[in-house]
């Protein structure tokens, strides 16, 4: 099994993730079974890979290939089995509390299944971030509105979350997620119940931050936003990671 585990840590390195300094996630050797999965049947295979400081990647790959379980390890809901993960150069302990909480603080995270709290209307439920991190009204009014107003929901902003469709959840949660304008961005299928057009507006919002210095892992489905983007893709199939660039392709760039 040690060979097969060396095997795949090769085939990871040559897919172009090399080691660096500047790291935001690092993946080293790290292996995910549930429920006492023996070996051969882990979701994902001893992957060892990395996110540079400030980039662009898109998680795609088959349904049940593993892609929300690889988010939920690096926003530290999920331990590996085995081998080790860094956030920002740490080595994360998930049992340490402390260090999870530190470390997730640094994160905007942007869940499938939208985690909107139903007794705040729309602009606190984006603004919430920013109140629980001490900002007062004033210092966040302005931002909270202009965040809101790029994903569409100006005229919405007193509404409580139950009379809004899917995908206009779906865009508070975005808003909410990047708020306090997070260090590192995941995002589980963030244009699942979006139209095409209001997902290229997403997408650009993710972008814009990623400019302004984020780094951003998207997982999707959505093969169109992605050659749109223009943005490298990895690649998860049979506990693999690979990566496929796409610079190349003919397509619109956001
Ligand atoms: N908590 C869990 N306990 C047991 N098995 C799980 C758990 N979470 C996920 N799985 C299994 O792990 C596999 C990968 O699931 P995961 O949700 O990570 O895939 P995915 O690539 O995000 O799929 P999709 O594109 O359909 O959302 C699936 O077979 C799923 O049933």
């Amino acid at each position: 099994m040690a060979q097969i585990n060396e095997k795949n840590r090769l085939a990871n390195t040559v897919t172009g993730f090399l080691p660096g300094d500047d790291a935001v996630v690092a993946f080293d050797n790290v292996s995910l079974g549930y429920d006492a999965a023996s070996e051969a049947d882990f979701i994902l295979k001893s992957l060892s890979f990395q996110l540079p400081a400030g980039s662009f990647h898109f998680l795609t790959g088959p349904s049940g290939a593993g892609k929300t379980s690889l988010l939920k390890m690096i926003y530290l809901a999920q331990a590996p089995t085995s081998g080790r993960i860094s956030l920002f150069g740490e080595a994360v302990d998930n049992g340490d509390r402390a260090q999870v909480a530190r470390l997730r603080s640094k994160l905007g995270i942007v869940f499938q299944e939208f985690r909107l709290l139903e007794h705040l209307n729309v602009f606190d439920n984006a603004a919430l971030p920013l109140f629980v991190h001490g900002q007062n009204f004033r210092q966040y009014r302005d931002d909270v509105t202009e965040l809101l107003n790029w994903v569409g929901l100006k005229n919405q902003l007193q509404a409580m979350p139950h009379v809004l469709s899917g995908g206009e959840k779906q865009r508070l949660a975005i808003a909410r997620a990047v708020v306090t304008r997070p260090t590192l961005i995941l995002a589980d299928e963030p244009t699942g119940n979006i139209d095409y057009a209001m997902g290229l507006r997403i997408m650009r919002l993710f972008v814009e931050l990623n400019r302004l210095g984020a780094t951003v892992l998207i997982a999707t489905h959505d093969e169109s936003l992605v050659r749109a983007s223009g943005m490298p893709v990895l690649e998860l199939k049979d506990g693999q990671i690979s990566r496929r660039d796409l610079n190349t392709t003919v397509g619109g760039r956001l």
